[in-house]
């Protein structure tokens, strides 16, 4: 693809609804150079163009993910056929929650990298609602997933992983970055299985970066800023010293005998972790543990098997679930309140949270001795070794504990790390979300279960209500719980815990039949084969519902009902006989449900 293209990179100015001071001109970035002797002196030029194509030049496919601020969506462009992961930024969005500096600089940042170990920026594009980044595609999914999947990694592919996140995070150090937000989401896998960096919204650039950096598009003047997530930045991030070289670090995955210890893990200084100094990469690179490693051909090697999802697909990409009618456009952003059309795309994927959940389970429990852990190296980056020492041990002590807390049968549908917000105080809790329905909450230090509800059929029972997009108060008739998600996703929980089932049913149900799938007998057999019917819709349905609002064009149940009563009469009776009272939830306003 040719890149070297001099254009007006105006990717963001549309954010902020101006072009003066926002505007990315050369003289801006000749200015910026004159600061830096790393800039580029003269003029600067994107290499991944700006251009002009529409949402409507592209097949959409699957989601990829869902980011704080951002969508990715499976792309396919229509005339070349080519696949990009499509990152799909609402504007109106980016500009309430200030992240226009963060856009600018990974466009900015991408733009500028080349490295095999680095999700590659193809071109960019925006329209009145959204700007879009196309992205190299990593078909092979988050490294996290396959973590969960496999139970555990074998101590070679934790070695091979850890060598090309090693690899590529050098690189990035070396052009003068700190990512900021390594976390097992960030590291995803192309189709082959090798490891890409991806998510540069929370980059550092360091003074003497290499890296061009206009001047409106530098995020803060402090590396100590806080950014990144919360749960995985390292303590010096946390605690505010510079993230300078040396100062952060990154943990290696490693899975050790029981004679292991977390404590080896984390040492506050970072001076003294494994790696640490102007050498670390080398000294790094020279341990015992990466002896077989070639750095040299790392990328020609045999990466580690993908493992195959629950249905049996080995990436997230499938080009025969594209979808073969283009929206008119795309909104992304937040997740929003539906707006009420119907849209007859129907993209039965999962939604990206799911199965990551799910895969809890896949913990042996005769196991329990071998701990995923990590040692810890100095890098200039942050972030990767607590956010895999947490995640990793979070997900033992889930393993550890599930009996205690999940019925059989019982699957987790939504997790996260929040905290629980009293009056004068805040605690870290795990929140769960399980197809029961049941929410319980865990110390995660004591892991002590330290509430549950379990609600009925009455609607009223539990309510959800969103204060902003990270805070949210789960309402039941005895309390009322206020909870902060760091990942601001008050709303996802809204939605899961709001629209249990019924939502999912019947929308799965609608979007089958309007697509001409057919809701049909064999959907619904489908339904009636698998282990636990009611997670299974739920999940299908919360992919549909994401996909759909992905579109623009969530159907409400509501929408659905005006449009054909009688086929929405059937449907509802369809579900009644699977054993489902689909208008068990607080869904339908009482008219509606008085009608049906
Ligand atoms: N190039 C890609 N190929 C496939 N999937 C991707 C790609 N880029 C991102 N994703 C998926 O989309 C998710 C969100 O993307 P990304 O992290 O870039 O968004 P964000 O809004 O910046 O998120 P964050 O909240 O982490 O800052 C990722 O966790 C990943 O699962």
């Amino acid at each position: 693809m040719a890149m070297e293209k001099h254009c007006d990179p105006k990717l963001n100015d549309d954010v902020q609804g101006t072009d003066d001071n926002s505007n990315y001109s050369s003289s801006n970035a000749a200015a910026a150079s004159s600061k830096n002797p790393h800039h580029r002196s003269k003029s600067f030029s994107f290499r991944a163009p700006q251009e002009n194509f529409g949402i409507q030049d592209f097949e959409l496919g699957k989601i990829y993910g869902v980011g704080s601020y951002s969508k990715v969506v499976r792309a396919k462009k229509k005339d070349t056929g080519i696949v990009y992961a499509l990152k799909i930024m609402d504007k109106k969005f980016i500009t309430k929650e200030n992240k226009t500096a963060y856009v600018k600089l990974e466009r900015i940042v991408l733009d500028q990298l080349d490295h095999p170990g680095v999700v590659r920026l193809y071109f960019t594009f925006q329209d009145t609602f959204s700007l879009y980044m196309a992205l190299e595609s990593c078909e092979g999914g988050e490294l996290f997933d396959q973590i969960t999947r496999k139970g555990r990694l074998s101590e070679d592919e934790a070695r091979f992983y850890t060598a090309e996140v090693v690899d590529a995070l050098e690189y990035i150090h070396n052009m003068g970055l700190i990512h900021r937000d390594i976390k097992p989401e960030n590291l995803l896998l192309s189709t082959d299985g090798h490891v890409k960096i991806a998510d540069f919204g929370s980059v550092k650039p360091m003074k003497d970066s290499r890296i061009t950096i206009l001047p409106d598009a530098s995020s803060d003047d402090k590396a100590c800023t806080f950014v990144g997530t919360a749960a995985y930045v390292p303590p010096e991030v946390l605690n505010s010293s510079p993230a300078t070289f040396g100062l952060s670090y990154v943990l290696v995955i490693l899975f050790l005998s029981k004679n292991c210890s977390l404590t080896l893990l984390q040492d506050l200084d970072p001076s003294r972790r494994p790696g640490a100094g102007p050498d670390g990469y080398a000294a790094l690179k020279e341990h015992p543990f990466f002896k077989r490693i070639e750095w040299s051909n790392l990328r020609a090697q045999t990466p580690p098997k993908l493992a195959l999802d629950k249905g049996g697909q080995s990436s997230k990409g499938n080009d025969h679930h594209d979808s073969s009618r283009s929206p008119n456009h795309v909104r992304a952003g937040s997740p929003r309140q539906n707006d009420g059309n119907i849209d007859t795309s129907s993209q039965a994927e999962s939604s990206g949270r799911i199965p990551r959940t799910a895969s809890i389970e896949s913990f042996d429990s005769k196991c329990s001795c071998n701990l995923v852990l990590a040692f810890s190296v100095s890098f200039p980056s942050a972030g990767l070794g607590l956010t895999v020492l947490r995640f990793l041990s979070n997900t033992y002590l889930h393993h550890l504990n599930r009996k205690q807390f999940l019925d059989e049968g019982e699957s987790v549908l939504m997790i996260s790390m929040v905290k629980k917000l009293q009056k004068l105080s805040s605690k870290k809790v795990q929140l769960i979300l399980t197809n029961k329905p049941k929410l319980i909450y865990v110390n995660p230090a004591k892991l002590v279960v330290k509430d549950c509800i379990i609600w009925s059929d009455n609607s009223t029972d539990l309510s959800v209500q969103v204060t902003s997009p990270s805070h949210f108060k789960i309402v039941t008739p005895k309390k009322v719980l206020t909870f902060e998600d760091p990942k601001q996703r008050a709303f996802q929980w809204k939605e899961e815990l709001g629209n249990y089932y019924t939502i999912s049913i019947l929308q799965q149900l609608y979007l089958f039949h309007e697509t001409g799938t057919g809701f049909s007998v064999s959907a619904v057999s489908e339904f009636r084969n698998v282990d636990n019917p009611q997670g299974y819709l739920y999940r299908l349905g919360m992919s549909e519902v994401s996909s759909a609002r992905t579109y623009g064009k969530l159907p409400t149940l509501e929408a659905a009902f005006a449009v054909n009563p009688r086929r929405f009469r059937r449907m509802v009776a369809e579900v009644k006989k699977l054993g489902f009272n689909p208008l068990r939830r607080n869904f339908l306003t009482a008219h509606t449900e008085k009608e049906i």
